[in-house]
């Protein structure tokens, strides 16, 4: 869930304010945990999601409470899309930025290994890159590493307004996962743990 918080202020703060459909590529525990708090914060019109397979794709769809639309391909997902979701295991790209709308707002969850791919070059020199942390970018994402990209801006940069968030133009957020996101998550359960204790 923390890892879909955190994906969901990179949205708040750089998707186009009228964004209206969202594509998830990836049909696991991520993908269900970004649905659910895609879903709950923001009001997309339209929600589609793709995996590797027609079932897996199939018992996703049959496993949310709310819309969302099943694709046959990656491509059909995210054409025309205003936020992406990867969120998938794969170590080659699956979004290409010839299918990327321009000014869609990417959250790369995936490919958290050197040299693992979900996004291909093109997508990643094109766009304005944000990371959760700078230093893991540029030691653990294969996306940013083996596609040269710069990295503009960590998220906290922009959330202490000390770098802009360019939401006219397509960005993607690469999120790595931190140490810190843990303890917070941890703090939020263990206070409304102690705060339910102390009523009963
Ligand atoms: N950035 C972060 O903080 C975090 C990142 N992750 C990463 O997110 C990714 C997804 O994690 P989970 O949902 O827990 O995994 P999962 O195993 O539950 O789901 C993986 C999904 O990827 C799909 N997939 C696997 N290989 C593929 C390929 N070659 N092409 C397209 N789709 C493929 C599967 O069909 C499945 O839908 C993993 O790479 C994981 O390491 C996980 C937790 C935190
Ligand atoms: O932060 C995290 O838990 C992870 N990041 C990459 C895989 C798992």
């Amino acid at each position: 869930m923390r890892t879909a918080a955190v994906s969901a202020i990179s949205a708040k703060l750089l998707m186009s304010p009228g964004a209206e459909v969202l594509a998830i590529l990836g049909t696991g525990k991520q993908a269900l945990s970004h649905y659910n708090v895609f879903t709950e914060i923001f009001s997309f019109k339209e929600v589609r999601v793709w995996s590797q397979t027609k079932e897996r794709v199939e018992r996703f769809v049959r496993s949310v409470e709310g819309p969302v639309r099943g694709c046959s391909s990656a491509e059909e997902a995210v054409r025309g899309a205003d936020v992406i979701v990867t969120v998938t295991r794969s170590t080659e790209p699956v979004l290409y930025g010839q299918w990327v709308k321009a000014g869609a707002h990417v959250a790369a969850v995936g490919a958290c290994r050197p040299d693992w791919r979900e996004l291909d070059d093109m997508l990643m020199k094109s766009a304005v890159v944000y990371a959760d942390s700078r230093e893991g970018a540029l030691s653990e994402s294969g996306d940013v590493i083996l596609s040269g990209a710069e990295v503009f801006a960590e998220l906290g940069d922009v959330i202490n307004g000390t770098k802009s968030a360019q939401r006219e133009k397509t960005t993607v957020f690469k999120s790595l996962g931190m140490g810190v996101e843990d303890a917070v998550s941890a703090k939020l359960v263990f206070d409304q743990w102690t705060a339910k204790a102390t009523k009963s």
